[in-house]
């Protein structure tokens, strides 16, 4: 697998530009714009209703904007996300998971990620045609398909659970075999929406090392939090948003210490979500 040629460190991987999103009377998201670097993880947060979810929907094309521009400049260079259709931007390069579990709960572990890679699969193989002729080429992207899932499976320590159910895991392991699928596209961009609600203490530390890893093999993280604890430690860079539109834009010290910020948390009632730093040596 060649690696793709990606925009160096320190250049835009994705460029939002006064995203508009409008849904009847409400303006959901207000002329929000920020640069996601190559090689970073860029954090989105604000309280509840800010628009978060709203941005992500955008950048993946659920939603198509009222108004503004995304580019994301992948291995095929600068592409309108904004104006390309869901399963495109896929093939695009960025990979979503979601607030909810969205997995096969029926299917095994293994399963799932193997239905990840249809489109690949699809594709090396003739549209299927291929696989009905028992051709080689099929054989070779069967094979090669199974040791990228076994790679995140390692990865994402599910390996002995891979003939299992998907819906037989433990919670925690769910949503980590929900990135480990997301992974399993090759994305240039991965984007996590809440990857650590629900999860407790030892498991949060577990998924902030898990995208360390992803994020040192090259794929660029957007990531909505509300474990502040999560997003101080590992972002590079973090968007605020609060009521649909950006309040700053920084680096995890800069953002919390912006009044701005600590006004907009306390005013939602969301104390506790207040993004302070994360105390050393507590558990
Ligand atoms: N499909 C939709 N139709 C109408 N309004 C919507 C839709 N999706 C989101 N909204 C509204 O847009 C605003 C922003 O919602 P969004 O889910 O993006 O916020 P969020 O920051 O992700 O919130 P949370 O942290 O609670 O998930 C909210 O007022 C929400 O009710």
């Amino acid at each position: 697998m060649s690696a793709p040629i990606l925009p160096a460190r320190n250049a835009p991987i994705l460029q939002v530009r006064e995203l508009l999103m409008r849904f009847g009377g409400l303006t959901a998201v207000n002329r929000v714009s920020f640069d996601a670097m190559a090689g970073d993880i860029t954090a989105v947060i604000g309280p509840n209703g800010a628009g978060k979810t709203t941005v992500f929907n955008l950048i993946t094309g659920f939603y198509k904007p009222s108004g503004g521009e995304i580019v994301l400049n992948g291995p095929g260079g600068p592409k309108p996300l904004h104006a390309t259709v869901g399963h495109r931007i896929a093939q695009a390069g960025v990979a979503r998971t979601f607030q909810n579990i969205r997995l096969f709960p029926g299917m095994t572990v293994l399963e799932n990620l193997l239905v990840a890679q249809h489109n690949t699969l699809q594709a090396a193989t003739f549209f299927g045609i291929g696989a009905a002729f028992g051709l080689g080429r099929y054989r070779q992207a069967e094979r090669e398909a199974v040791a990228l899932a076994r790679r995140w499976l390692e990865a994402t320590r599910l390996l002995d659970r891979a003939d299992d159910p998907a819906g037989a895991l433990p919670y925690g392991a769910q949503r980590r075999l929900e990135i480990a699928r997301a992974m399993c596209t090759n994305p240039v961009l991965l984007c996590l929406d809440e990857p650590a609600a629900g999860l407790n203490p030892r498991e949060s530390e577990e998924l902030a090392e898990l995208i360390q890893l992803i994020r040192a093999q090259g794929c660029s993280i957007l990531l909505i939090e509300h474990d502040m604890g999560v997003v101080m430690r590992i972002s590079d860079r973090v968007v605020v948003l609060d009521h649909g539109v950006k309040i700053a834009d920084g680096t995890p010290a800069e953002v919390r210490a912006d009044e701005r910020v600590i006004a907009a948390y306390l005013g939602e009632g969301d104390e506790d979500d207040v993004p302070a730093a994360p105390v050393e040596g507590a558990a």
